[in-house]
Formats: structure tokens, C-alpha cells, sequence
């Protein structure tokens, strides 16, 4: 039986309702012998009452701080920006090892509490694929958001739905003119989820993936009217569009979403815009004439955090029942390990066990 005691905490972003562990997930960690303190969170996409009845303890929203120190403290998006000390072992998705902004500054508040990032990024397998995801939901919303654009059915601000409320929208009504889709990343999760939303939407697309774009066809891609980009880019690849390409006289594309949303990095394959759009302004006009539209939300898959949870604790359980030092969990320690040494900080003084 595991001496395990996780924490999950209350996210502080005000819009995630998303959660590492369903109640379901967490009632079988609970029956497995791990102690599961869940902090209560008024917008947790699952009410407090079914972690209560799972086993669960419950503890107020941000206790964590105060949590004992075995406790592994486990969330999704970034911690509030106190304490300036983090003395605990946290799962999360840290964002802070691609020389993002607010890197330093989180790596050193590890660093002068002596606690450790197991970052969810880097829990992958011995051939370094990722093993807890959200690219399906993320490639599905954004398909489906390009499709109610393109129909002029997308209505802002967005608000976290369900995938049966969206289906409905996405389904084809008589009359709806018929369009042409591209896929680029197509046999990624993100690009699968954007294949299956395109279905449901009643479109079959172009599917691209490495072979496809090796040898760019830029006219081919602008002869589609709807794009949606999920690749994950690990080398930079010459850019699937640039600025001179959106005024080609013969551009059919007209609405462009880039789920990878690599804008500003050196490996952004669609350098034609400088800044994310977001639920309150999902569209940005690029073009006038003929009109190019260009959503680029990062956080998609919140945006039905039902579906996006469930499939994301499914992955999760097995690894936290398997909680440890080794296995992909070292693959995240050997990367916060890294990641305080290129910025300087002293790995000694880490707590991991
Ligand atoms: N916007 C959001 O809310 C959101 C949420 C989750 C993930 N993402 C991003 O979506 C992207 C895809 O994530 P994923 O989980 O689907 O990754 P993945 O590794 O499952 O799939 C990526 C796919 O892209 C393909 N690819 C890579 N380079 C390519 C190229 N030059 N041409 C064509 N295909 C190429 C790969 O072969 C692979 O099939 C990532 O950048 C990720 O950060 C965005």
C-alpha cells in the first residue's frame, strides 16, 4: 500500500474549471491507499461533494501552503504568486523550461524553498512520448471554432460548454455552403481531435502531417478554405504562410486556426500574426479583402472541461498510483534538474523524496 498523500489544489486562474483528477479517478486512488486531500473550488467543473463522497478530505481553496510536507501538491496551471518560498513537491504544467516568461522567477521560488516541479509536460515514456495530454480536446475545440467562423455561426465571448451542446452546433444544416478543410499536424492528438470535429461538422479534410509538408506546397495549402494547424514543432521548418502568401491572388483560404499557437518562437510555422486571440475576442481579422480570419486561443480545451478532464485523469491515474523517482516521473526531475542549472540555482538543497 502507498504512503502517497496528493493535494489537489484550487487553480488560481479564475477561468479553468478543468482538474488533473475526476472523482471517479480519485475514488480509486483513494481505495489504492493514497491519502487525497481535494481543496474546495467554486469552479471545478466537479462539484466538492463528489471528491467528498469519494473519500476524499477536503480543505479550503489555497490551504496548500500550509499542507504537510510530504504532501505532493497537484494542479494544472500556474501557482498564485505567493508564497516567494515553494517548500512542497508539485505536479503541474510549469510553462518555465522554454525560457517562457516568469521562468527564473518560479524555478527560484523552488529553489529557495527547497521544493521540486515534477513537470506534466515532461511525463513521457522511455521513447520520450508524452503519456497525460489535452491535444485531442485542444485540435477538437479548435476545428469546431474554425467551422462556426467560417459559417458565421461563432458567437463571442466563448464560454465552457459540453461536447454534446457543440456537436449540435457543428452539425450541418441544409443550406450550409460546402468547404474545403487542411489539417497540418494531422496525425498528432490535436490533429485528430480537429479531424473528428471536422466530421462532425460534416467536412472531410486534407490531412497533412511531416510527409506532407516536407516538400511545401504553399499553393495547394492556400486553395483550402479552412485551415487548422496542429503540429508540435521541434525544429524550425520553413513557416507554412507568410505575409506575401495571405495576399496571393489566388488565396481561397478564409479562416485560419492555429492551434500550436507558437507565436513569437523561433519554430512558429505560421509567422503571420504576433499576438494569441482569446474567449473574449476569438477572432482576429487579418485580411480585409477577400477576408482571412484568425483565431489563436492557448487554453482550448478548457473550454469544454468535462470531456477534456476526464480524458486527462484517465491518462494521469496509472502514473500517479505509480508515483515515484523513476520511470516518467524521473523523466520530470531529470528535466527540473536541468532546468535549475541553466538558470544558475543549486539542485542540492531540492526535496524529491
Ligand atoms: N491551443 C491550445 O489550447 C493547445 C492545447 C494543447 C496543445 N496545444 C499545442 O498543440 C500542438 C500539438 O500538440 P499535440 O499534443 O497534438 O502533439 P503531437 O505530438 O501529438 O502531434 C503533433 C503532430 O505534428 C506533426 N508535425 C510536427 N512537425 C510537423 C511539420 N513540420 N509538418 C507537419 N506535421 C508536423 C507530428 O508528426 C505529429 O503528428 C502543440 O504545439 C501543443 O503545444 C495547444
Amino acid at each position: 500500500m502507498t504512503e502517497l498523500h496528493l493535494w489537489l489544489r484550487h487553480e488560481a486562474r479564475t477561468t479553468e474549471r478543468r482538474t488533473p483528477i475526476v472523482p471517479d479517478d480519485a475514488r480509486r486512488l483513494v481505495e489504492s491507499g493514497v491519502t487525497l486531500t481535494v481543496e474546495e473550488s467554486p469552479q471545478r467543473v466537479f462539484p466538492n461533494q463528489e471528491y467528498e463522497a469519494a473519500g476524499c478530505r477536503v480543505a479550503p481553496a489555497g490551504s496548500w501552503v500550509s499542507a504537510p510536507r510530504d504532501a505532493v501538491v497537484l494542479g494544472l496551471k500556474e501557482l498564485p504568486a505567493e508564497p516567494a518560498e515553494l517548500t512542497h513537491r508539485h505536479i503541474f504544467f510549469g510553462h518555465a523550461y522554454k525560457g517562457q516568461p516568469g521562468a527564473g522567477d518560479l524555478l527560484r521560488r523552488f529553489a529557495a524553498g527547497g521544493g521540486t516541479l515534477f513537470d506534466l509536460e515532461y511525463l513521457v515514456d522511455d521513447t520520450g512520448r508524452r503519456l497525460a495530454a489535452f491535444g485531442f480536446w485542444a485540435g477538437y475545440l479548435g476545428a469546431a471554432l474554425a467551422v462556426l467562423q467560417h459559417r458565421g455561426q461563432l458567437r463571442a465571448p466563448l464560454v465552457p460548454t459540453t461536447k454534446e451542446d457543440l456537436d449540435e452546433t457543428l452539425r450541418p444544416a441544409p443550406g450550409d455552403a460546402a468547404f474545403t478543410g487542411l489539417v497540418i499536424g494531422a496525425l498528432g492528438r490535436s490533429g485528430r481531435g480537429a479531424r473528428t470535429a471536422f466530421a462532425a461538422a460534416g467536412v472531410d479534410p486534407t490531412c497533412w502531417d511531416l510527409d506532407e509538408t516536407r516538400d511545401l506546397d504553399r499553393a495547394a495549402l492556400l486553395r483550402h478554405d479552412v485551415m487548422v494547424n496542429a503540429v508540435l514543432a521541434t525544429s524550425p521548418v520553413p513557416p507554412f504562410l507568410r505575409e506575401q502568401d495571405l495576399d496571393s491572388p489566388d488565396r481561397r483560404l478564409r479562416t485560419l486556426c492555429d492551434v500550436t499557437c507558437d507565436v513569437g518562437s523561433p519554430l512558429n510555422v505560421l509567422p503571420v500574426y504576433d499576438d494569441t486571440t482569446d474567449w473574449d475576442e476569438p477572432v482576429r481579422r487579418l485580411r480585409k479583402e477577400p477576408p482571412l480570419d484568425l483565431i489563436a486561443i492557448d487554453n482550448l480545451p478548457s473550454l469544454l472541461p468535462l470531456e477534456s478532464s476526464a480524458d486527462f485523469s484517465a491518462a494521469l491515474l496509472p502514473h500517479l498510483l505509480d508515483f515515484g523517482v523513476t520511470g516518467p516521473w524521473g523523466h520530470c526531475l531529470d528535466r527540473f534538474r536541468q532546468a535549475t542549472r541553466e538558470h544558475g540555482l543549486d539542485e542540492g538543497k531540492f526535496h524529491d523524496q
